[in-house]
């Protein structure tokens, strides 16, 4: 499918698109507001008719694999025929599992995302680091082979996460700083840092990946703040933004491209 490495991918299409990332969020709140019945018919209309409407325009998009998983073998079956939308569009695909396991465990979830030949082969994951970061090199290594990545959970938006990631988040960016040496213009590792944070209290500037900056919008933050959090290493910024651009099913397009035209300006070197 892919043959050159994530982070020159990566790099292109944040060059050619600007760097927004829309998630594809289908909420029970979210298809009730479209009109749509909560089942796996309006969970399928829902996400293709997000593909529809940012797949050019945003450099990345993210399904948030819970929306899908919730409906069982017909949901992943949904997700199966979003994933192949994206690719046919030529969208990098973010799938946000969060997953972080061990040994073998972990190299099933690697095959079953990062193995170019999976039905669920995607770009790049989100990986929980909780189980030591160690745990993941799995992953690592099967994202590398692939032309794929990952994006490790570092500093979240969530406001219950101050408690326990500071304690560790250091060594998370050093995990990942260590495998993304020798990779340019990026790594394959990225980090979630959330746009949220009162203000940044991890050193990003020698990390060499890419920053995936969910919360703006419905969590909110704001393009400005990116541009305050993340002064120093903006070209590495990946905003991401779900329900702020998919409330309204008919202004799913006009949304994004507002962000991604803010988020553009406000990074600007
Ligand atoms: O990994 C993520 O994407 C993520 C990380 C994080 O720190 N915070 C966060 O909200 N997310 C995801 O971003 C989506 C919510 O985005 P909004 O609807 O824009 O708030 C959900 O799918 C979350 O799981």
């Amino acid at each position: 499918m892919w043959n050159e490495p994530f982070g020159t991918r990566l790099r292109a299409r944040l060059d050619k698109y600007g760097p927004l990332c829309v998630g594809i969020d289908p909420s029970p709140e979210l298809l009730g507001a479209w009109g749509l019945d909560d089942s796996p018919a309006g969970l399928e209309h829902f996400a293709r008719a997000v593909v529809g409407a940012v797949a050019d325009v945003a450099a990345v998009v993210k399904p948030q694999s819970a929306f899908f998983e919730r409906w069982g073998s017909r949901g992943i079956a949904v997700l199966e025929r979003v994933l192949a939308d994206l690719r046919e569009a030529g969208t990098m695909v973010l799938l946000d599992v969060k997953r972080g396991d061990i040994g073998s465990t972990m190299a099933a979830y690697a095959e079953a995302y990062l193995d170019q030949g999976s039905p669920l082969a995607v770009d790049a994951v989100t990986l929980s680091p909780y189980l030591g970061f160690g745990s993941l090199e799995v992953a690592i290594t099967k994202a590398v082979a692939n032309d794929a990545g990952v994006f490790v959970l570092a500093r979240t938006s969530n406001p219950e996460a101050a408690e326990l990631q500071p304690a560790v988040a250091g060594q998370v960016l050093a995990g990942a700083e260590k495998a993304n040496a020798g990779h340019a213009p990026l790594g394959p590792v990225g980090l979630v840092v959330g746009a949220t944070l009162p203000s940044l209290d991890l050193p990003l500037d020698r990390f060499g990946g890419p920053i995936l900056a969910p919360g703006l919008g419905a969590q909110g933050a704001t393009p400005a703040d990116l541009a305050r959090l993340f002064a120093g290493v903006r070209q590495a910024v990946v905003p991401s933004v779900s329900r702020a651009v998919l409330a309204d099913p008919d202004r799913v397009r006009e949304y994004t491209l507002r962000y991604r035209d803010e988020c553009v300006h406000h990074l600007a070197p």
